[in-house]
C-alpha cells in the first residue's frame, strides 16, 4: 500500500464529533482579543502563543491541561470575541475538509462581562452561521452543530441542559458535561440527564478519560449518555481481548467512543499515539471516533489526528473512511441528514481514493 500523504487526507471527507470551541482559537485572535480586553497573555507573539499553550498542556494530567483554558475563555466574555471564534472555528475546519463537526463549549463560563447565556448562545450561533457561509463562498461545504457543555464542579446543568433544548431547533444539537473528571462523577448531574431523556434530547458525557470504569458504568447506566467523550478506559475491562460485562455492553450496543488521541497523550491518559488503545478499540470493533478535543492545546486539526493514527498502525484509506462514517452515524442530527452525508459525500470521495 503506498503512504497517504497528509495533502490528501486534508481532502477527504472527515467528521468530527468532540472539538471544544474554547480549546481551538487562533493563537493570533488570541493576541488580538486579549489586547482588546486588557488580558495578559504568558505570550504576545502569536507563533510563540501557539507553542506555548501546547508545551504548558503537555502536563500529563487533566487538571493542569485545564488550567490553559484561562487565556481562551477570558478573551470569549463578549458577543464580538463570541462570534469571531465560532467563525473562526468553521472557517478552519471547513480548510481542513471537516464536512461535519459538532463543536461544544460551556455557556456558563462566558457570562463575566455581563452576557446572558441566551445572549453567547446566539452569538456563537452567528458566528457558526456567517464562516459556514463564507466557507461555502469559497466551495467548501461545512455542516456545524453545537453542544451545550455544563461544568461538572459547578451546579448549573439543569439550566443548561434546559438552554439546551430551548435552542434544539437554532443549531443545538445536544448536550455535554466536561471538566475535571476525578472526584466529580456523573451521577452529581443525574437530574439534568433525566430531563433530557423525558425531551428526547440526545447528550455524550466526558467520561473514561481522566478516571476509569466506574465513571463510564455510570454515564452509561445511570445516566443513559449517548456516546462517550474519550471513553478510552474502557479497556480496563478489557483483558487479552476479552471483554468484561461493560466493555461488552458498550461494543454490543455500539455506543460511540469519542477518541481524541493527542489530547490522552498530553494528558496522561495514553504513552502515544502508538501505545493509544484506538488500535485495539479498532480491532475488537467497538464503535471507534477520531478526534481532535482541542485544536490549540494539541497543536492538532482532524488531519492531523488521522496522519498520526496511519503513521503509528499502518492504516490506510479503508480505514479512514470507517472511522469516518461511525462518526457521522453517531452523530445527534437526525438519521436522513446523517445518511444524506454519509451516500452523497462520504461515500463517494472514499470510493475514489480507494480505487
Ligand atoms: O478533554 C477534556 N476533558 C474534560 N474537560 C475538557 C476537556 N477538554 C476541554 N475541557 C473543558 C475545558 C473547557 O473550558 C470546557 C468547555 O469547552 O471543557
Ligand atoms: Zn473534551
Amino acid at each position: 500500500m503506498t503512504a497517504i500523504s497528509y495533502d490528501d487526507i486534508v481532502k477527504a471527507p472527515k467528521a468530527l464529533l468532540h472539538d471544544h470551541l474554547d480549546g481551538g482559537l487562533r493563537p493570533a485572535t488570541i493576541v488580538e482579543l486579549a489586547d482588546a480586553v486588557g488580558h495578559e497573555l504568558p505570550e504576545t507573539d502569536p507563533a510563540r502563543l501557539g507553542e506555548w499553550f501546547v508545551a504548558a498542556a503537555d502536563s500529563g494530567s487533566l487538571e493542569r491541561y485545564l488550567e490553559t483554558f484561562a487565556h481562551t475563555v477570558a478573551v470569549m466574555q463578549t458577543q464580538e470575541g463570541l462570534h469571531r471564534v465560532a467563525k473562526e472555528c468553521a472557517l478552519d475546519l471547513a480548510a481542513d475538509g471537516v464536512v461535519y463537526a459538532e463543536i461544544r463549549y460551556a455557556p456558563e463560563q462566558h457570562l463575566e462581562s455581563g452576557l446572558t447565556l441566551d445572549q453567547v448562545v446566539d452569538a456563537v450561533h452567528a458566528g457558526f452561521q456567517d464562516g459556514t457561509a463564507e466557507a461555502a463562498a469559497q466551495g467548501r461545504r461545512i455542516r456545524v452543530g453545537t453542544l451545550l457543555t455544563a461544568m461538572r464542579h459547578a451546579a448549573r446543568s439543569q439550566e443548561i441542559a434546559e438552554l439546551a433544548v430551548r435552542y434544539r431547533d437554532q443549531g443545538v444539537v445536544g448536550f455535554d458535561i466536561a471538566g475535571a473528571e476525578a472526584g466529580f462523577p456523573p451521577t452529581r448531574h443525574l437530574d439534568a440527564f433525566e430531563y433530557l431523556q423525558r425531551e428526547n434530547f440526545h447528550f455524550t458525557i466526558h467520561a473514561g478519560e481522566a478516571f476509569g470504569l466506574p465513571s463510564i458504568w455510570q454515564a452509561i447506566q445511570w445516566c443513559g449518555a449517548d456516546r462517550l467523550g474519550h471513553g478510552v478506559r474502557i479497556v480496563d475491562d478489557i483483558t487479552a481481548g476479552n471483554l468484561g460485562r461493560l466493555a461488552s455492553y458498550v461494543r454490543d450496543k455500539r455506543i460511540p467512543l469519542e477518541l481524541c488521541p493527542s489530547s490522552n497523550v498530553q494528558t496522561g491518559a495514553a504513552a502515544s499515539i502508538a501505545e493509544h488503545p484506538i488500535g485495539l478499540l479498532k480491532d475488537l470493533r467497538f464503535r471507534v471516533t477520531v478526534n481532535t478535543d482541542n485544536r490549540l492545546m494539541s497543536g492538532t486539526s482532524m488531519s492531523k489526528e488521522m496522519a498520526l493514527l496511519c503513521e503509528a498502525f499502518g492504516w490506510g484509506w479503508g480505514e479512514l473512511q470507517w472511522l469516518t462514517i461511525n462518526a457521522m452515524k453517531s452523530a445527534f442530527i437526525p438519521y436522513d441528514e446523517r445518511l444524506a452525508i454519509i451516500n452523497d459525500e462520504i461515500k463517494p470521495a472514499y470510493a475514489k481514493l480507494l480505487a
